[in-house]
């Protein structure tokens, strides 16, 4: 008899999913985690800290009022990061409350201390204090959500104040003049944004010629444009060979010999699986070179009874997929009938302005050989986008020229997050850009971009249609 039947290694969102799932089920489950990282990476140093951080920086600078008031419009002269921090720590800790909540009323016991496997059906927990003694527990299933930690090259010196990593960008004692960041990723991108909204003279630095090629070629141009004019400088198809410390500052080497001083460098290069600790050897797993484990279609780990869910399994590493794989974990664990993971999932950029889509790109289709047409709806002709004082958002739908349905939403520019599920939800019960072109929606709302975008579209396939019908 094990101790419990299912147990989950983390609590971030693919641990906690996983734990609550199997609860529901019936089943004795356990949590194990660090002390103090209750809900994961996500809650305490990466998509809850970040994203909060983003609406501090936002509501605080005042620029997203700034076409209405003008170019001097601040809500706080002076941005202190106590004043950034506040709401960062408040939204953190409620978050953990609820956390703990759910885990408490599901009936899931949480094991503080960090678990390695002992055999693989045992895990050793030790303490994260010298009080806590270590102990050891069995589990018939166990589901490893241990996700990421941000990688660190040993070219780099981090000292936590003035080369940094994205976590301790969260505990800076001020407001850097000046700072690198080093990986055009989301998380370089996203960090950049934010200091460049807070006046800070930022650098990327990234190796490749583009930045997230993974989104619509005209949406990262749009976005390059606006960092430019908060003045961000981009050194693309750039290496950071090395970075020094300084006594004031750091200087950030790069391969082509350039130096770039800056107050602070934040490294953003690729994060790591979390797994050293795990001793997974003892389970007879592996884990890749970046730290990660493999998995079949249903999350299990080439050792059946033990899966693998979340960041710590690589692409996509986003919170909600992490989550719907622990879902799907623990129903498969319990024997439960499970679905696929759905395909289309989109993707959101908490940039400064946001990006957001789903679907293909047009290089994409292009590459593919899919016939599409273009349907481009933007909020300086929307009333909603006036009121808001947002002139660049836009809307862009990719229609099949064959049979009209909806290939890919790409959103650029306030809601963006938000209103691409009209579109993934239209796309994901197969529906047509007729229905968008004949719907009502609410005005004045950007909700309405979507029927302005699906009226382009038709009228541009109108004149094609009509062309071809020509003798
Ligand atoms: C700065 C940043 C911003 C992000 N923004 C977004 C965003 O806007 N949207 C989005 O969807 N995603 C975002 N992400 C990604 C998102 O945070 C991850 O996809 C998600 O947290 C992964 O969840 P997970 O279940 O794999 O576990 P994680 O959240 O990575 O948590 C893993 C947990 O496992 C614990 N653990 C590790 N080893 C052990 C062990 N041996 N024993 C016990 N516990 C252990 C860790 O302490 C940690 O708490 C962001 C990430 C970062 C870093
Ligand atoms: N909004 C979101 O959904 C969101 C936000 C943040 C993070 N995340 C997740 O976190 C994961 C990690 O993000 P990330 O940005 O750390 O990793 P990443 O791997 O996506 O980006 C790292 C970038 O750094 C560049 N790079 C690496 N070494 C370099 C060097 N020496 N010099 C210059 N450039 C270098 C790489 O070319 C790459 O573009 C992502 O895969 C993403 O899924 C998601």
């Amino acid at each position: 008899m094990y101790d419990f039947d299912l147990l989950v290694l983390g609590t971030g969102p693919g641990g906690q999913k996983a734990a609550i799932a199997a609860a529901k089920l019936g089943r004795r489950v356990a949590v194990v985690e660090k002390r103090h990282m209750i809900g994961g990476v996500c809650i305490n140093t990466g998509t809850i800290p970040s994203k909060t951080l983003r609406e501090a920086v936002l509501y605080l600078t005042g620029l997203n009022q700034r076409d209405l008031y003008g170019a001097s419009y601040r809500v706080k002269e002076e941005i202190t990061v106590a004043d950034l921090g506040m709401r960062t720590q408040h939204v953190i800790g409620r978050e953990i409350q609820v956390i703990r909540n759910q885990l408490a009323r599901n009936h899931v016991t949480v094991l503080q201390g960090t678990g390695r496997f002992l055999d693989p059906h045992s895990i050793g927990i030790a303490g994260d204090v010298p009080a806590d003694h270590d102990r050891k527990v069995t589990a018939e299933k166990i589901v490893i959500a241990t996700g990421t930690s941000p990688a660190r090259p040993p070219s780099v010196e981090f000292d936590e104040r003035t080369v940094i990593d994205s976590d301790a960008i969260l505990h800076l004692d001020r407001v850097p003049e000046t700072l690198v960041v080093v990986g055009a990723g989301v998380i370089g991108i996203e960090y950049a944004s934010m200091f460049a909204a807070l006046g800070t003279k930022v650098t990327v630095v990234e190796r490749r010629e583009r930045m997230l090629e993974f989104c619509d070629l005209e949406i990262v141009e749009a976005l390059k444009y606006h960092l430019r004019d908060l003045a961000v400088t981009f050194r693309f198809g750039e290496s950071v060979a090395a970075v020094e410390r300084r006594p004031r500052g750091a200087l950030t080497i790069l391969e082509s010999g350039k130096k770039i001083p800056a107050d602070c460098v934040m490294y953003s290069a690729g994060r790591q699986g979390t797994t050293a600790e795990l001793r997974l050897e003892a389970a007879g797993l592996t884990a890749d070179d970046r730290g990660r484990i493999a998995v079949d279609e249903n999350y299990a780990t080439p050792v059946p009874h033990i899966y693998a869910v979340g960041d710590v399994i690589g692409f996509p590493a986003l919170a909600a997929t992490s989550m719907e794989q622990g879902r799907l974990a623990a129903q498969h664990a319990c024997g439960e009938p499970v679905a696929e993971m759905q395909e289309l999932s989109p993707i959101g950029i908490y940039t400064i302005p946001e990006i957001s889509f789903v679907g293909k790109s047009e290089d994409e289709l292009t590459r593919e050989k899919i016939p599409f047409e273009v349907g481009v709806s933007r909020y300086r002709e929307l009333a909603r986008g006036q009121i808001i004082g947002d002139s660049y958002g836009m809307l862009k739908l990719l229609v099949s020229s064959d049979d009209r349905r909806l290939l890919g939403v790409h959103v650029f520019g306030t809601g963006a997050t938000e209103l691409v599920h009209i579109g993934q939800t239209l796309m994901g019960c197969g529906g047509t850009v007729d229905y968008l072109v004949n719907a009502v929606f609410n005005y004045p709302t950007l909700a309405e971009s979507y029927k302005v975008a699906a009226l382009d579209a038709m009228n541009k396939m109108r004149v094609i249609a009509r062309l071809t019908a020509e003798p």
